[in-house]
């Protein structure tokens, strides 16, 4: 199963969450986020990792061209998109980016919004559900209804996110069986700074899975 740890801001946290487990690791283009970092803060966190680790940057509502700069410059191997980007926009960026992993996030507030996420299928290589939140795009710390996930099955790999922790990730997945998994606020002392003890633990409880 992949495990993205997201909203990395420090270049030393970047390799030791590598080496702990994580399979890839994301960064916030958003300048609103309190975990936001700029192309110089990617390039410095990316340069250590070796390259079996995906490094996505995370846009919300970006141009085609802010993306695919900060893709080049940053040497990310896959975007998520996290905010309002139709299937027509995914459609675009795989022109302009055809060997980047597009994952598109959707932040779920019901049954009938779930089922939205099939018009993203032919467009993108990776769905993500995040939790609805009317204020914050993402890292909320807000969980999914994981009951409605149950017999989510789409025709992409699919990562759960959504205010999943080390105290709380194996209820989730004894429940639901994404292909893959995504953590930020859970993993943290404050915005933007991991707690590696917490991501530590993770690790050694997904062992059991
Ligand atoms: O983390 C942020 O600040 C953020 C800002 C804008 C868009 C997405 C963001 N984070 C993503 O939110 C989910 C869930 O986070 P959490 O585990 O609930 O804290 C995750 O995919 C982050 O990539």
């Amino acid at each position: 199963m992949r495990v993205k740890i997201c909203g990395i801001t420090q270049p030393q946290q970047s390799l030791a969450i590598a080496n702990l487990g994580a399979t890839a690791l994301g960064f916030i283009c958003v300048p609103t986020s309190p975990r936001y970092v700029t192309i110089e803060q990617i390039q410095a966190a990316v340069a250590p990792l070796p390259d079996h680790i995906d490094k996505i940057g995370v846009f919300a509502n970006s141009s085609i061209l802010q993306i695919s700069e900060t893709v080049q410059t940053s040497k990310l191997t896959g975007v998520q998109l996290h905010g309002d980007e139709t299937p027509e926009f995914c459609d675009q960026l795989r022109q302009i980016l055809p060997n980047i992993e597009i994952i598109k996030a959707l932040r779920v507030r019901n049954l009938q919004q779930l089922e939205t996420t099939a018009n993203y299928i032919d467009y993108v290589d990776t769905l993500l559900l995040d939790a609805y939140h009317p204020q914050q795009l993402g890292g909320t710390g807000k969980t999914l209804d994981w009951e409605m996930l149950q017999a989510y099955k789409p025709s992409r790999p699919w990562f759960l996110a959504g205010g999943l922790t080390p105290d709380n990730i194996l209820t989730a997945l004894s429940q639901i069986h994404p292909d893959g998994i995504d953590l930020s606020s859970g993993v943290e002392r404050s915005p933007g700074d991991k707690d590696l003890d917490k991501v530590e633990l993770l690790f050694a409880r997904l062992k059991s899975v």
